[in-house]
């Protein structure tokens, strides 16, 4: 569970923000990025709530991000390998430890479910790859 004293809204800001700056000037990241998000801010401010729902527990994200990332043909293991080290850059930078620990774990379970449903969307359903976090 999140809660609200793991980190501030100013902090999840702060990690949304760098975290897109990473992704958007990543080589490999950043064009499949600019292919799918036409309103940036509205993708940033989906991605606060999504963020403070998961560590401070607000609630506030409504989306539902599986069929999305089902939706996209260019996922595979690498690409969740680079978005989690981008990430894990970002929360080594923001100095609060327990935001870190927390965010790393969930990003990590997060992406393990999101890739898990991508290849359950397709192949008929056949896994063909699980997604390794334990070395990243
Ligand atoms: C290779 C890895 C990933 C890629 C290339 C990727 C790409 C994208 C793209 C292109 C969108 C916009 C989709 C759209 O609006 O149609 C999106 C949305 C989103 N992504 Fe990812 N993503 C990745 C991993 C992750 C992970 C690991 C998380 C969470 C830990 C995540 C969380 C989200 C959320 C919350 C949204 C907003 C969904 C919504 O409510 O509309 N993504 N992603």
């Amino acid at each position: 569970m999140g809660s609200p004293d793991l980190c501030t809204e100013e902090e999840i800001r702060e990690l949304v923000t760098r975290f897109y700056a990473r992704v958007r000037a990543d080589a490999d990241l950043g064009p499949i990025f600019e292919r799918h998000v036409s309103d940036w801010d509205a993708h940033h401010a989906q991605l606060i709530d999504f963020w403070s729902s998961v560590l401070r527990g607000t609630a506030r994200y409504r989306g539902t991000p599986m069929p999305k990332h089902a939706a996209l043909d260019e996922l595979s293991p690498a690409r969740f390998h680079r978005w989690l080290a981008l990430f894990a850059e970002t929360t080594a930078e923001l100095g609060n430890t327990g935001l870190r620990e927390r965010a790393t774990e969930m990003a990590q379970r997060i992406a393990q479910s999101l890739w898990h449903g991508h290849q359950m969307s397709r192949e008929r359903g056949r896994i063909s790859e699980p997604l390794a976090v334990r070395d990243l």
